[in-house]
């Protein structure tokens, strides 16, 4: 909740999806190889879609590898890359854990998000470092230009379902189409920007204190705005009718928009199952199921 207005310092809140971790592999060999569902090959050939990824490995390298040694780097995820659902800094993060796990240096938290940032940076222009906190996190984090960025726990039950249009979103572009957008009317966008802050306050005190109604709202008025700011299309909008109609209490686009994916909510795990077989049948790409139960303080998160 909050993204784009939280590159302009309004509050969001985002969780991450504990089932799905990336895990990076690197290996000495005879000469430097990446092996990746994205992309297979050299690594001074990888391509411009996984800018950010070539940037921070030249980095890394750069300043570890004194050695020059050869190597074959193995990215391991289960998240689509350009949906919205922070991979981007995922993959950043497992790759810097990998290298300075090779080279034997140590990493703290802040040094690891310096590097995910700056990856960030080339993979989406100006990034809030929302993403970067989240992906090295087991909790929810709420963010904001003049607060830390603050773990918080749930007490609240019901499913969260993240569906795939299967549509690449393009984070970069739509984040620099809001720009435009706010520099030609900062008075009207600027208060779209504000209210969707608002909504991610009020999600997450929902959040803490279990009111799933009210919160599903909140899903869908962050959607209505989304909306006007030109980031939904016609696969994200015919998902998230699939999944209102099939019993979601709200759902809204995640992400950088203009593609990737959607995010609802359901009441228990048999109502999420329903909206996961609408959402199928309305054509997404890849389906999660997460219960919010495992972000509350006394879960057992491994
Ligand atoms: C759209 C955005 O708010 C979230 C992308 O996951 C961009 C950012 O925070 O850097």
């Amino acid at each position: 909740m909050g993204e784009h207005a939280v590159v302009y310092g309004y509050p969001a809140f985002a969780i991450p999806l504990l089932s799905t971790p990336v895990i990076v592999k690197i290996k000495q060999s005879q000469a430097s190889f990446l092996t990746s569902k994205y992309y297979a090959g050299k690594i001074d050939q990888i391509p411009d879609s996984l800018s950010g990824v070539k940037y921070l490995i030249d980095l890394l390298d750069k300043q570890l590898n004194q050695e020059h040694i050869k190597y074959t780097i193995s990215i391991d995820s289960g998240l689509p890359i350009e949906r919205g659902m922070g991979s981007s800094a995922a993959i950043a993060a497992a790759i810097t854990h990998a290298f300075f796990d090779c080279f034997n240096q140590s990493l703290d938290h802040q040094l690891l998000l310096d590097y995910v940032n700056k990856s960030e940076t080339i993979t989406h222009g100006k990034a809030s470092g929302l993403d970067a906190l989240t992906v090295s996190s087991e909790d929810p984090i709420k963010f904001g230009k003049d607060v830390a960025p603050k773990h918080f726990n749930f007490n609240s039950d019901g499913f969260i379902v993240i569906a795939d249009s299967g549509v690449k979103g393009k984070t970069k572009e739509t984040v620099a189409d809001v720009r435009k957008m706010y520099d030609a009317d900062e008075k009207k966008i600027g208060a779209y920007l504000q209210q969707l802050g608002d909504y991610a306050t009020s999600a997450s005190e929902y959040l803490t204190t279990g009111h799933l109604k009210q919160l599903g709202l909140v899903f869908s008025l962050a959607n209505e705005i989304l909306t006007k700011l030109n980031l939904a299309i016609p696969k994200t909008d015919k998902l998230i009718e699939a999944a209102n109609s099939a019993g979601s209490l709200g759902s809204k686009i995640t992400g950088g928009g203009r593609g990737g994916c959607i995010i609802c909510l359901a009441r228990n795990l048999k109502n999420a199952q329903m909206i996961q077989k609408a959402l199928v049948k309305a054509g997404a790409e890849q389906t999660w199921i997460q219960p919010l139960s495992i972000y509350a303080e006394d879960s057992d998160v491994d």
